[in-house]
């Protein structure tokens, strides 16, 4: 298969990628999920006139001048409201939140108040008519829609959903990613390597993207360069209900790279292997039954910056968000040399300069070295064939965070 160039290859791993079917969850498992339906209130906000402040609710015609002398009869508290009506050179003392009585229309406010040794209180100064009174149904009334379809549920989000009325919500299913690290060098993280060896680091930074992301991770540890090893984990995650399966290492060409063997030996239909971009060349995604697959190449880097172009927006697309790459203008704070074939996805920190963003790329950019990805903020996103470019050029970067 030829090199494809990085959009067409994200144009084909979101063909035919629709969202995933709806289930119903408590608030409290619902943060960060998207709304599957409209949401309409089932009680109004507030459901009486409430008072906004600590005072008194009072009849404004009684407060119109300063002094006025009212009688205090009683009190109206949040949660406890006072059942009787306020007459003519009356008050009742009512706190924030509390429904005003029958009668009143307007609230004095404590700090403009005295009281009288006889329980009498004089107000200070004039109010007027429907002061500091939020009236029934000011935030939303029965019947509304609050939250649309597709609102991604932030706090807000899931205050208002409470406050209207509901304990559970229906949300976009969250999509399963099993991921399946390669390689007889592979040891868990905390393990001991064998002389030969190094300690799989690529799928907790996968996990911990598609969990951030709203994903579902089911981690199938590490499989030995088997083409049969490989096929049985394959099929393991296909078992467990898998919407996208992530291979890590053995995408490439040499003798023990045999994810693709696994792959065709299991039936996929791989609509890409190989893109033209600098980490990542030989990222491969297809179907697999009722699954995407998507092989990552082992080196960690690339692993991590093909996860963030494709991995993302699937996954965004399975959870029905709409993803957008952060992309930027700045100035390149260094020289940088010509493309050659591929699109170079360039680790930098972006930092602010007097002139807006500078971008200031790793000198070393191989693509196992995790220590610059991991101090990078961004990538210089260079198109393939481009020239060589000055210090203070312009460029295109990617922000990462
Ligand atoms: N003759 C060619 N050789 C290579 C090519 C090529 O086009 N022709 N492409 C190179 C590129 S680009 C990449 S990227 C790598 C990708 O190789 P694989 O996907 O087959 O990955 P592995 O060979 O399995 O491993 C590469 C490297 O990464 C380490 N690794 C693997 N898995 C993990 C893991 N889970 N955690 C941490 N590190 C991992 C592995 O030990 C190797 O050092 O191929 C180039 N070769
Ligand atoms: O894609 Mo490889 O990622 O260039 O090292």
């Amino acid at each position: 298969m030829t090199l494809i160039p990085v959009d067409e290859a994200l144009e084909r791993v979101l063909e035919g990628l629709a969202p995933l079917d709806h289930e119903t969850v408590p608030l409290a498992e619902a943060a960060g999920r998207v709304l599957a339906a409209p949401l309409t209130a089932r009680r109004t906000q507030p459901p009486f006139d409430a008072s906004a402040m600590d005072g008194y609710a009072v009849r404004a015609a009684d407060v119109a001048q300063a002094p006025a002398v009212l009688a205090v009869i009683g009190e109206s508290a949040a949660g406890r409201r006072f059942a009787g009506k306020v007459g003519s050179g009356e008050a009742v003392r009512i706190f924030t939140g509390a429904p005003v009585p029958a009668g009143a229309d307007t609230i004095l406010i404590q700090e403009n108040t005295e009281r009288l040794e006889d329980g009498r209180i004089t107000a200070t100064a004039g109010v007027a008519a429907g002061r500091h009174i939020r009236r029934a149904g000011l935030d939303f009334r029965a019947g509304e829609t609050v939250l649309e379809q597709g609102r991604v549920l932030d706090p807000a989000a899931l205050s208002l959903a409470a406050a209207a009325g509901h304990a559970v919500l229906p949300v976009v299913r969250r999509p399963l990613v099993a991921i399946i690290a390669t390689g007889d060098e592979l040891v868990p993280p905390g393990g001991e390597p064998g002389p030969d060896q190094i300690v799989a680091s690529n799928s907790c930074g996968i996990a911990a993207l598609a969990s951030l992301d709203g994903a579902r991770v089911l981690d199938l540890g590490i499989v030995p360069d088997e083409r049969q090893a490989i096929a049985a984990a394959l099929r393991q995650a296909l078992a467990a209900g898998s919407d996208i399966v992530v291979t890590l290492g053995g995408a490439s060409v040499g003798d023990h790279d045999l994810v693709h063997q696994a792959l065709d030996s299991e039936g996929a239909r791989l609509s890409f292997w190989k893109i033209a971009m600098r980490p990542g060349k030989p990222m491969m995604y297809g179907r697999l039954e009722a699954a995407r697959v998507l092989g990552l190449p082992g080196n960690p880097v690339s692993a991590l910056v093909c996860a963030h172009l494709f991995l993302r927006p699937a996954i965004a697309r399975l959870c029905s968000r709409l993803f957008t790459p952060d992309l930027r203008q700045a100035e390149l704070a260094a020289p940088m040399e010509a493309t050659g074939g591929r699109r170079d996805y360039v680790r930098a920190t972006v930092t602010a300069g007097p002139r807006g963003l500078v971008a200031t790329p790793f000198q070393i950019q191989d693509s196992s070295m995790l220590s610059t990805l991991a101090a990078a903020n961004a990538l210089i996103v260079r198109e393939a064939g481009a020239p060589a470019s000055e210090a203070g050029a312009r460029c295109q970067v990617l922000m990462l965070r």
